[in-house]
């Protein structure tokens, strides 16, 4: 049923003599226009600090409804909320949500027609907008044509609120850096009064004051929920003891039923192999990567969406703004190159809070994969200063604080001998070591009971146990005999990894960029028996 776009009006009328950002009022509009009977955790706290009119910061895991922090506030009183968002993708699948539940949401874009484009300036320019949310991206945003449309729009009292979604994005310090963000640090300038709502789920120190002195927040309420999510299962299959991975993944699936999955993978070749051989197995699936034209892709996408393919074989292309809510299944079928994109991906799974599994794949040839392409990347950019060389910098030192923190617990226990074969980490000891990275920054400290059974690690001891030994002479073995070059003649060319490094070729003029990584290294594997 479609909610009539003025209920808060109504709303109003019944809580005459009380403020609008009473929390009793806020949960009435909750669950008139959302359906949801109360606030998680932080939200409230967000959306009365933003109606008060102080700026806040506020860090919530994937999924942990970011979004009602900014469009509670915009169906609380007249006017306008600006949110940028980064991809375009992004901001149509919320306008979409919103108009479903009859409220005024749009998004201005490159893709749109300039008729829709005039319909919704008409609207800005009217005195009384319709309008409630208001979807741009980071370029749009910084244009001074834009700007001063935003000053006029706010000197007749009708801004309310300028949400930066996915805000990490504008620290060189996050994992999804995009150098357009950074203008966005003229907002304060111009618009020095407007509250803005910088949301993001991560959480790195650096990151988060980043983001705070870029915006130039002023004594924001800062807000940090609990990156634990008891609903997600964590796994680890080890290729080295599977002697098919590709039929091991296919089972898994099979297991499972017709339930909804993603998979990601390092490289496009392996979406496109990999998809087709679960399909030849009877699973309805399909690739994604930016490999893809954008039709091929928003087919893929709305078939997922809509349920008409359950599992999507994808790169990291696949990425924010994903929200569907019964994802059961995220795989990494090769190993994620660091702890945060570990956690934001598989953090897709059981956005609804109902039961849902993350499971990797660790392989030994995957780990020096990523360890060469990490160190070639930093190699060639080593003559420049550049933002993406501190950002390759960073790349690589991610990846090694998963290595190096885990190898450090592992040896913890097994010995020093072990250092260097973090493969056989269970999950268990990998989920406390994402939460105890988080916990670093985010609470001081979680306790590793935190887990409650929600890996194999700590439900399956007696199976781990079978599995290590295993795995350890295995890879111990391996590395006797086998060693791995990595080629590639492209691999020197920085243009084909930027998709996979950040997200900030926008300049090039796409407004909608894509992250993943290319399918062109070569893996020449030399036995020495
Ligand atoms: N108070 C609530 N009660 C129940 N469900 C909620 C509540 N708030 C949000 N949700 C639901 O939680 C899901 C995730 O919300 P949302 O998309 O805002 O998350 P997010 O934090 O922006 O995640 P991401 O970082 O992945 O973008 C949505 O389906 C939303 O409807």
């Amino acid at each position: 049923m479609k909610k009539s776009p003025l209920a808060m009006q109504s709303t109003s009328q019944t809580q005459k003599n009380k403020p609008l950002h009473e929390k009793e009022a806020l949960v009435k509009l909750l669950r008139w226009h959302f359906g949801h009977a109360q606030f998680r955790d932080k939200q409230l706290d967000a959306i009365q600090a933003v109606l008060s009119g102080r700026d806040c910061f506020c860090l919530m895991p994937t999924g942990g409804g970011k979004s009602m922090c900014y469009q509670i506030p915009a169906l609380a009183k007249p006017g306008i909320v600006l949110v940028v968002s980064p991809l375009i993708a992004l901001m149509e699948n919320q306008v979409i949500g919103l108009k479903e539940k009859g409220i005024a949401g749009e998004f201005l874009s490159s893709t749109q027609t300039m008729q829709v484009k005039t319909k919704i300036y008409e609207d800005l320019d009217s005195g009384k907008p319709s309008l409630r949310l208001l979807y741009v991206t980071p370029e749009l945003t910084a244009t001074p044509g834009f700007m001063s449309k935003l000053k006029k729009i706010h000197s007749r009292g009708l801004l309310n609120l300028v949400a930066i979604d996915e805000a990490h994005c504008i620290s060189s310090w996050g994992h999804d850096f995009r150098p357009s963000y950074r203008k966005l640090s003229s907002l304060r300038n111009y618009l020095p009064d407007v509250p803005i709502l910088a949301l993001t789920a991560t959480a790195a120190p650096k990151v988060q004051k980043d983001v705070m002195e870029s915006l130039c927040l002023q004594n924001p309420l800062v807000l940090k929920s609990s990156f634990n999510r008891p609903n997600l299962f964590y796994e680890v299959r080890y290729k080295d003891l599977l002697d098919d991975a590709y039929a091991d993944l296919c089972s898994v699936l099979k297991a499972n039923g017709d339930t909804c999955a993603i998979v990601y993978c390092l490289e496009r070749t392996t979406c496109d192999e990999l998809s087709a051989y679960l399909s030849a197995g009877g699973i309805s699936c399909a690739a994604y990567h930016a490999g893809l034209n954008d039709k091929a892709r928003s087919s893929v996408l709305d078939d997922w969406i809509s349920s008409r393919k359950q599992v999507v074989v994808a790169t990291v292309a696949f990425g924010m703004g994903i929200d569907r809510k019964d994802v059961r299944l995220v795989c990494h079928f090769n190993i994620p190159k660091s702890m945060e994109a570990f956690y934001q991906e598989s953090g897709r799974a059981g956005r609804d809070q109902l039961p849902s599994k993350s499971l990797l794949y660790y392989g030994m040839d995957d780990r020096r994969r990523m360890e060469f392409i990490l160190s070639k990347n930093q190699s060639k950019n080593s003559q420049s200063f550049s933002t993406r060389e501190r950002s390759s910098k960073k790349s690589i030192s991610d990846f090694s604080q998963v290595l190096d923190v885990a190898g450090k617990r592992f040896s913890r226990v097994l010995g020093n001998r072990y250092w260097d074969v973090w493969p056989v980490l269970p999950i268990g000891w990998f989920l406390s070591l994402v939460l105890l990275y988080y916990s670093f920054h985010l609470l001081k400290q979680i306790p590793v009971s935190l887990c409650k059974n929600s890996c194999d690690a700590c439900k399956h001891p007696n199976l781990l146990a079978k599995y290590l030994g295993e795995l350890t002479s295995a890879v111990l073995q391996k590395n006797h005999f086998s060693q791995i070059f990595i080629s590639s003649q492209d691999m020197t060319d920085g243009g084909q990894y930027s998709e996979f490094w950040n997200r900030d070729d926008e300049a090039s003029g796409s407004e909608e960029d894509i992250s993943d990584c290319d399918g062109n290294i070569n893996l020449v594997i030399i036995s020495r028996c």
